[in-house]
């Protein structure tokens, strides 16, 4: 059956009929299978919901949390008085400053692991279309265009006055309006990920479903070997601008091919799904390739998931905070949050202030010689849409993940605020993209998310005080005519942080609010007995093992020892211990009765009772 991919709901023969004419039926439309309630959760995200099957799926929308807030339909909001918001290049400048500094207490994975959650959930697409398509909106004659949102670049510009380069290139988001499938009047941020956190950007990344990444052996993900070492496999399609020919030839046909991090963590998680398979497979010689596949997606999402919400969000939080918020337990047990009548949604507040870690990105990676010398610091974002140069030096790009990251001081790393791109832009400010990216995607004023959050209605710029830090009050003040113009990752920028945590109190309660919209609206979450082929609670003990650490440990190259907490960077209280000494999960609570060697009888009779 025909869904239509914006409703969720069964396309009327009226609308398929207008889709099949305009050539729409691939794109807005999603082909439905028959849903079995006991079946496993399906890479495509059909069938989540059993009455509204259609819903979450791969190009299905992004909600809101406040209202957006557009002007004239689909441009960027203007101040309370009509006026231009200041320019976003200009913002940056004033409220982040550019410099070398070290995190107390994090290392790269924390920001790393941020962006490759991300992708489950949210797309690159823009950026793809800024780079392939739309590349021309720093052109005098195109910069008005309706596709493009570029960012000026002042004269008086602290870097680029002595360049000529005036603007960066950036675009106005797709919509499902630009693609035809809806006439709704508000723009719809497209989005090309399945809404619910199911590890999409391993088993279901370009929507083409989980036949083009299988080997149909033992369970097991289609991997090639370069120097020994296993890796997505290359293909006709993938696309890295940056591998230096000949010897950089990595290139992954069916994965994201963009940033270190997430390429680093690609790799693990592909060969983390191929261990999952051989340990079920010792344990279950039985088992053919539709169950060990099915079973090792389960554990390697579900493992992502507990690194993610509990390992991750603890590190920035802090547990009490966690478990006030309802995002941990003390008890760790089952627990099963799913509504039917929840709609998996996810908000784009939250795909957007993900970017706030940017702050915490490092331009610099540390190298290390095969007998773990330091040997440089390799210009980080270099290695962008460089698969060759990351498959390559594996063991350096793995072990230079637990230096310290970026600080959050009020200031970034210089090669993200002017070269965020290189070799594809001449020159990007990152941050000042996700500045003018927040007004193009329509979200709300910063005050108005602490008053949804909290309550509290600010009214001037004094009242902030609560909220960001006393030396941004006058910053803000002379860029902004009125405090209710605020951008709302301006106010993140200049926040205070939480007590009890690293990362600014609102910044939590958007993260907590897409974690409690995903588990509740997902029938397969992990955590929950009463999902189909549900864990055991023997094996959910096993899966609340996974850490960043345990992951390194059995997957990452040349990775002997890593410290307990894999987020956190190395210290006294944190020291470098052996592999044997971070928990790993025990596969023989998954001994399936079946497998095992039925016991002879003679002849088939019963033995003698006397
Ligand atoms: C490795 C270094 C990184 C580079 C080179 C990089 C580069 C970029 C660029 C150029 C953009 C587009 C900006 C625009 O809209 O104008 C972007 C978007 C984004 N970045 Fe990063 N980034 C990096 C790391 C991170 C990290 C650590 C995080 C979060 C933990 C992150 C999260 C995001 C998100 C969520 C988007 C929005 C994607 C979209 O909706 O299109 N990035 N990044
Ligand atoms: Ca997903």
């Amino acid at each position: 059956v025909l869904y239509d991919a914006y409703t969720g709901e069964p396309a009327t023969k009226c609308l398929l009929s207008y889709y099949a004419k305009n050539n729409l039926t691939n794109t807005c439309a999603i082909d439905v299978k028959p849903c079995d309630p006991n079946e496993y959760s399906r890479v495509d995200g059909t069938c989540n919901n059993l009455e509204h099957p259609g819903k979450g799926t791969y190009f299905s929308p992004i909600t809101r949390i406040l209202d957006a807030c557009f002007h004239n339909g689909y441009e960027q909001r203007k101040a309370k008085s009509g006026k231009d918001l200041p320019l976003a290049r200009e913002v940056r400048v004033k409220c982040l400053g550019e410099k070398v500094s070290s995190h107390p207490l994090y290392n790269h994975n924390v920001p790393g692991f941020g962006i490759y959650m991300f992708n489950d959930i949210g797309s690159v697409h823009d950026i793809e279309n800024m780079l392939l398509n739309t590349t021309y909106c720093c052109e005098k004659e195109h910069m008005n265009d309706r596709a493009c949102t570029p960012n000026i670049v002042k004269e008086d510009d602290p870097v680029f006055r002595y360049s000529p380069i005036r603007c960066m290139n950036s675009t106005r988001p797709l919509t499902h309006q630009d693609f035809g499938c809806t006439r709704d009047k508000v723009p719809s941020i497209i989005k090309k990920a399945t809404t619910f956190f199911d590890h999409s950007q391993i088993y279901n990344v370009h929507g083409k479903g989980d036949k083009v990444i299988r080997s149909f052996i033992d369970g097991k993900l289609l991997v090639e070997e370069e120097d020994g070492k296993p890796f997505p496999p290359n293909g006709p399609t993938a696309f890295c601008p940056n591998n230096k020919a000949p010897e950089e030839t990595r290139c992954f046909e069916n994965y994201g091919n963009t940033l270190l991090p997430v390429a680093l963590y690609i790799i693990w998680f592909v060969r983390h799904h191929n261990y999952i398979c051989d340990k079920l497979k010792e344990v279950n010689p039985c088992w053919d390739d539709e169950r060990l596949f099915y079973t090792a997606r389960d554990i390697n999402t579900a493992f992502a998931n507990q690194m993610y919400f509990q390992e991750w969000y603890e590190t920035l939080q802090g547990r009490k905070n966690l478990i006030k918020a309802g995002v941990m337990t003390k008890e760790n047990g089952f627990r099963c949050l799913y509504d039917k009548n929840r709609d998996p949604e996810v908000t784009i507040e939250y795909t957007y202030v993900i970017r706030w870690f940017h702050l915490m990105q490092e331009e610099k990676a540390k190298m290390y010689d095969k007998q773990g010398n330091y040997v440089e610091d390799f210009p980080l974002f270099n290695s962008t849409f460089r698969m060759g140069l990351i498959a390559k030096n594996m063991e350096s790009f793995t072990k230079s993940t637990l230096a310290p990251c970026h600080a959050v001081d009020g200031t970034v790393a210089s090669d993200l605020a002017n070269r965020g791109l290189p070799g594809v832009q001449e020159a990007l400010d990152i941050p000042a993209g996700d500045l003018n990216k927040g007004r193009n995607f329509g979200v709300a004023p910063y005050v108005n998310y602490i008053y949804h959050f909290t309550g509290i209605k600010i009214k001037s710029f004094k009242e902030l005080a609560r909220f960001i830090q006393e030396e941004y009050i006058e910053i803000l003040e002379e860029l902004y005519e009125d405090v209710e113009d605020i951008d709302l990752m301006v106010g993140l920028w200049c926040s205070k942080m939480m007590k009890g945590g690293h990362i600014p109190e609102l910044l939590a309660y958007i993260l907590n609010d897409a974690w409690y919209r995903s588990v509740s609206s997902n029938r397969h979450w992990y955590e929950c007995d009463e999902r189909p082929h549900a864990f055991t609670e023997a094996q959910l003990k096993e899966v609340r093992k996974a850490t960043v650490s345990g992951l390194l440990c059995t997957v990452g190259d040349g990775v002997h020892e890593m410290p307990k907490k894999g987020f956190l960077k190395i210290s006294k209280k944190n020291p470098m211990v052996s592999c044997s000494r971070i928990p790993k999960i025990n596969f023989r609570v998954w001994a399936d009765d079946a497998c095992k060697p039925k016991k002879h009888q003679k002849n088939g009779k019963k033995p003698n009772k006397h």
